[in-house]
């Protein structure tokens, strides 16, 4: 990830940084800019194609997605100090059979889950060092965001902070 390079996206439109960097393994990363927010095969700033998805990674999507075609994309989030991320829909993929994983490592956080509106009631729990959140089925298109993270609450992340990985399948696969 250090040599790949962080990216520091910006939201469609309003072009305002997002609080947490961003980086992709995989054949395919989510990019956000001016434009709006896409996939992507190679990082913005280099060029390059993003890093392999690592095997360990790809075991975790084998042992608990539940899904007939691997990941393309992972999306890293590193959270440090006040970053957050809003209430929000996982909804730029193409294949929503497919469920969402998304594990959680380093810092706690507190993890706020909607309903399938955004109006719907939330609630917000905890998120510890390896922890896996599924969304799939009903729950593929559930709102959800980060509201903080709690600092200092673990020292695996070099530099401190929370790293999230979010695997997703974004293309149609057969069947
Ligand atoms: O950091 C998290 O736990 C959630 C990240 C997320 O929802 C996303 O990247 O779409
Ligand atoms: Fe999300």
């Amino acid at each position: 990830m250090e040599e790949a390079g962080w990216l520091r996206p910006v939201m469609p439109r309003t072009g305002q940084p997002y609080s947490v960097m961003m980086g992709n393994l995989g054949e395919l990363g989510w990019i956000s800019d001016r434009a709006g927010y896409r996939y992507a095969p190679v990082h913005p700033a280099t060029g390059q194609p993003w890093p392999a998805m690592p095997p360990a990674l790809l075991e975790i999507w084998r042992d608990l997605a539940n899904c007939a075609a691997p990941p393309e994309c992972c999306l890293v989030n590193l959270y440090r100090g006040n970053a957050r991320m809003g209430l929000h829909q996982d909804r730029d993929e193409r294949e929503m059979r497919a469920p969402v994983l998304s594990l959680s490592l380093g810092d706690r956080a507190l993890f706020r889950v909607g309903g399938l509106e955004r109006r719907d009631p939330t609630r917000s729990f905890t998120l510890s060092s390896g922890d896996v959140v599924r969304m799939g089925g009903g729950a593929r298109l559930m709102f959800h965001g980060i509201d903080r993270i709690i600092p200092a609450s673990s020292t695996l992340i070099p530099g401190g902070g929370r790293l999230n990985l979010t695997l997703r399948r974004v293309t149609p696969y057969p069947g």
